[in-house]
């Protein structure tokens, strides 16, 4: 349904979206999840065609955001991380302002607007000016200005921020709901919220995607070794060739340093690393190069599950064991 391809965007010199490919299938929530300034709005915004790409391409249905920009945003309801919404107005009249630029008139916009005030349990406001509106229901009112025309995709940038826990849990709840008629994509920088809501989860820190999976094995994805470290009797240009052919590899720096052997830092995102280090154990058999050494290691994942969730794997491994005891 969604295609993203080998996205990246530049603010200048400064990478924002480094190369990052990921598919997104019809009738699931997605949660991207990520630290402040990770990449998520940047992402959104170049999705739904609000920002252009440095490179790479984006396809909503085989629209090409891009190329067939019209096509391809019928197809997608947008709420930003501010709400456009218009102080001056009533829920009402704002919808019906809308409605109108998606190109709805008459008997469906008027249905149309009855049914997404319905949905977003809208009905005791609106006629009231959503200037007077507490955040929890201008959250609401974006999102069913989202909603109007149907759109196949739903995309909620940080809807839960700087909501009280009661509208927390009534927009997650929402969310959810959503999800059954809809493609739900939402970004959050809270573990345990994507944990609640998302059947897929995509972690992306600085830029790039770093994790891709179901919501149970996240815990396990952001604590799991992600980085191997090999030293081999190969050079750059034949260790290169040989990783050519290793699939999940997403990053890799190599150090020759000049000696008979050479050092390469290798970053999977593979959710189990043997499978990638048998993959490079017999690449180099293959090559008849030999393998001196191989490290697994985990890199920055636990950094960020740290700051997501402010626990270390420790602190995991501690409260387990407190429960097992019990
Ligand atoms: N217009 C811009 N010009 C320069 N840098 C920008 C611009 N917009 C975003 N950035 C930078 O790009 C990076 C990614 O920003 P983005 O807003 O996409 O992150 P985010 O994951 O949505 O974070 P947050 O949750 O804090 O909004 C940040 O370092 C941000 O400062």
């Amino acid at each position: 349904m969604i295609s993203v391809d080998h996205l990246t965007k530049c603010y200048g010199d400064f990478k924002a979206v480094d190369n990052i490919s990921f598919e997104i299938d019809e009738g699931h929530v997605y949660g991207f999840l990520g630290p402040n300034g990770a990449g998520k709005s940047t992402i959104m915004n170049i999705i739904t065609g609000c920002l252009s790409a440095t490179e790479g391409h984006v396809r909503i249905c085989g629209y090409d955001i891009f190329e067939e920009p019209y096509k391809a945003k019928r197809l997608i309801g947008y709420l930003p991380e501010q709400p456009p919404l218009y102080m001056a107005e009533t829920p009402l009249e704002y919808l019906k302002f809308v409605g109108e630029a998606k190109g709805l008139g008459g008997k469906e916009l008027k249905e149309q607007i009855e049914k997404v005030i319905y949905q977003t349990k809208i009905e005791d406001v609106k006629s009231r000016l959503i200037s007077s509106l507490s955040k929890g229901y201008k959250q609401r009112v974006g999102i069913a200005q989202a909603l109007l025309g149907n759109p196949k995709v739903i995309i909620l940038d940080e809807p839960t921020v700087g909501l009280d826990p009661i509208q927390i849990i009534e927009i997650r709840d929402l969310i959810k709901e959503l999800g059954q008629n809809h493609t739900v994509i939402f970004s959050s920088h809270i573990l345990s919220e994507v944990q609640a809501i998302c059947d897929q989860v995509l972690i992306i820190s600085k830029g790039k995607l770093v994790a891709f999976g179901e919501p149970q094995n996240l815990e396990k994805l952001l604590l799991a070794p992600n980085e191997i470290i090999i030293t081999t009797d190969a050079g750059e240009k034949e260790i290169r060739r040989i990783l050519a052919n290793v699939n999940h590899i997403v990053d890799m720096s190599i150090e020759e340093n000049g000696k008979e052997y050479t050092v390469a830092h290798i970053k999977t995102d593979h959710e189990n690393i043997y499978d990638v280090s048998r993959d490079i154990f017999y690449g180099f058999a293959e090559k008849g190069k030999a393998l001196l050494e191989m490290t697994l290691k985990k890199t920055n994942l636990e950094d960020i599950f740290i700051e997501l969730t402010g626990k270390s794997a420790t602190d995991i491994e501690s409260t387990e064991s407190e429960g097992v005891d019990k």
